[in-house]
């Protein structure tokens, strides 16, 4: 396990974002800290989603600029700190869920808990052979999770983390986040529903900025 980044911080300033050269939100601001957690929350259509893919890079900000500092030689910048988990679960069908993970663990470095482990984490420890393309929608949820677990990076950023999930994985994903924040992680997740997790700040995004 890490040691706690007790010194990280992940901050949003006067931050905007579009798509198709269209605003969609503006001005938004916050600043977390090691084991602080925001909920993006707001109606269809507010930009939770365009934010979160801002905050991690994917989009370019429109205005405003994403901070992150204290990450050490380890997770020098936002792009190293961050696991991005989308709408799509970004697991390819005809590989094995194990094979999946084993992927991703590659890919993102700083391997944490085996494949197996995570899986287990997930409620999943008996499918790794599988075809992810087997499972079911909340099982390709929970599988995706598991790639939160085998790569370890300090800032998650989840959009509707717990679409498609029944009530017992959703406490299961909650305890998952509070042992990350715990650990100091940060979290920030775009979401309609409440992710059990107790004391954290929200972000209500408004309809669409013209
Ligand atoms: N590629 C795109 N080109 C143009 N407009 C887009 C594109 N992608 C999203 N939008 C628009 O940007 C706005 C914000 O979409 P976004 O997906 O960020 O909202 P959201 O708050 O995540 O919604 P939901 O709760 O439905 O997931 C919407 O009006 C959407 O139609």
């Amino acid at each position: 396990m890490p040691d706690k980044q007790d010194r990280m911080r992940f901050a949003a300033e006067d931050l905007g974002g579009e798509r198709g050269g269209e605003p969609v939100f503006a001005g938004v601001s916050f600043a977390l800290s090691a084991g602080e957690a925001l909920l993006v929350t707001g109606p269809n259509g507010a930009g939770k989603s365009t934010l979160l893919r801002v905050l991690c890079g994917l989009l370019p900000a429109s205005r405003g600029g994403v901070r992150f500092s204290g990450g050490g030689d380890e997770w020098p910048d936002m792009a190293s700190a961050c696991h991005y988990l989308g709408h799509r679960n970004g697991m390819k069908t005809a590989l094995s869920v194990t094979e999946n993970l084993v992927f991703w663990q590659d890919f993102l470095g700083h391997a944490h808990l085996s494949p197996q482990e995570a899986l287990e984490m997930v409620g999943l420890g008996e499918i790794g052979h599988l075809p992810f393309g087997y499972l079911s929608t909340g099982q390709r949820r929970r599988a995706s999770i598991a790639r939160l677990l085998v790569s370890y990076r300090p800032v998650w950023l989840l959009d509707e983390p717990t679409s498609g999930l029944d009530r017992a994985s959703e406490a299961q994903f909650a305890e998952l986040m509070g042992v990350h924040l715990e650990d100091g992680g940060i979290i920030v997740a775009a979401t309609h529903l409440p992710l059990g997790l107790d004391g954290v700040r929200e972000l209500r995004m408004g309809e669409r900025v013209e």
